[in-house]
């Protein structure tokens, strides 16, 4: 690939809205679908990218299908049904391990609000793993066939994400920015944190009080050397992504 000494754009966005965010619960890894507001973020998120003239070269997903199908209604309103798609489980929301499908509301009550936060926002902290049996369900997921190191992980913390996206940033997303192309993430809270962690080098205090909303176009600018122009990003509509990150923030907290 040839570089033009410019690199390209990063368009982050969190998947539409899924059936598991509006009951209140803990998703994961559990492959949920959209809901109909979701869907409406992602041809909302279609047309503010069109109105800045942000088209995608490239897109990336995770392999879940709430961030496919946010991609998919995208591309699709914006008439680029065939801009190259790579999905990777490096892009995966958090593995919350014991808390898939949980009601925050209720952890947050059995847990206590600073485990709840610590589980929640913290760099290291991690709830309990996944049950055996259901994380033996999750390492027979053809989807997962291939994983090194003894398949999917029973749960995770932020740093783990940090860890498994990093590569990911280095070696695809960088490499590919570097080539001038507008590039698109589509992911989801945990996995976008990670990855804002890295470009914006957050420390531990930041990282802790990041939230990011669904269906929010994140645009990121950078120098020559990938840094970027604007730490932080700039969100499309940053009023509304302002709002939408407190709401997140205080999720279970009724
Ligand atoms: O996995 C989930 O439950 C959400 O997508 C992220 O949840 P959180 O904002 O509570 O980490």
């Amino acid at each position: 690939m040839t570089t033009t000494g410019v690199p390209g754009e990063l368009i982050l966005l969190r998947h539409g809205q899924s059936t598991t965010n509006a009951e209140g619960r803990f998703t994961g890894w559990a492959d949920v679908p959209l809901t109909p507001h979701g869907e409406q973020q992602a041809v909302r998120a279609a047309w503010l990218l069109g109105r800045d003239g942000l088209v995608p070269d490239l897109v990336h997903t995770s392999v879940l299908r709430r961030s496919i199908r946010t991609a998919d209604i995208l591309l699709s309103h914006l008439d680029r049904a065939w801009v190259p798609v790579h999905r990777t489980w490096r892009l995966n929301e958090r593995q919350y391990g014991a808390l898939t499908g949980r009601v925050k509301r209720e952890v947050r009550g059995e847990a206590g609000p600073s485990r709840y936060q610590a589980w929640r926002r913290s760099l290291t902290e991690a709830p309990a793993p996944l049950a055996a049996d259901e994380l033996a369900r999750l390492r027979a997921d053809p989807r997962y066939a291939r994983l090194a190191d003894g398949g999917p992980p029973a749960v995770e913390s932020l740093a783990d994400i940090v860890a498994r996206v990093t590569p990911y940033w280095a070696d695809v997303l960088a490499a590919q920015l570097l080539t001038g192309r507008t590039v698109l993430v589509v992911a989801h809270g945990n996995a976008l944190r990670a990855l804002v962690a890295v470009l914006d080098r957050l420390t531990e205090r930041e990282v802790e009080n990041l939230n990011i909303p669904t269906g929010a176009p994140l645009l990121y600018r950078f120098d020559a050397a990938l840094r970027p122009t604007v730490r932080g990003g700039r969100y499309a509509e940053p009023a509304a992504a302002r709002a939408a990150a407190e709401a997140v923030a205080v999720e279970g907290h009724d």
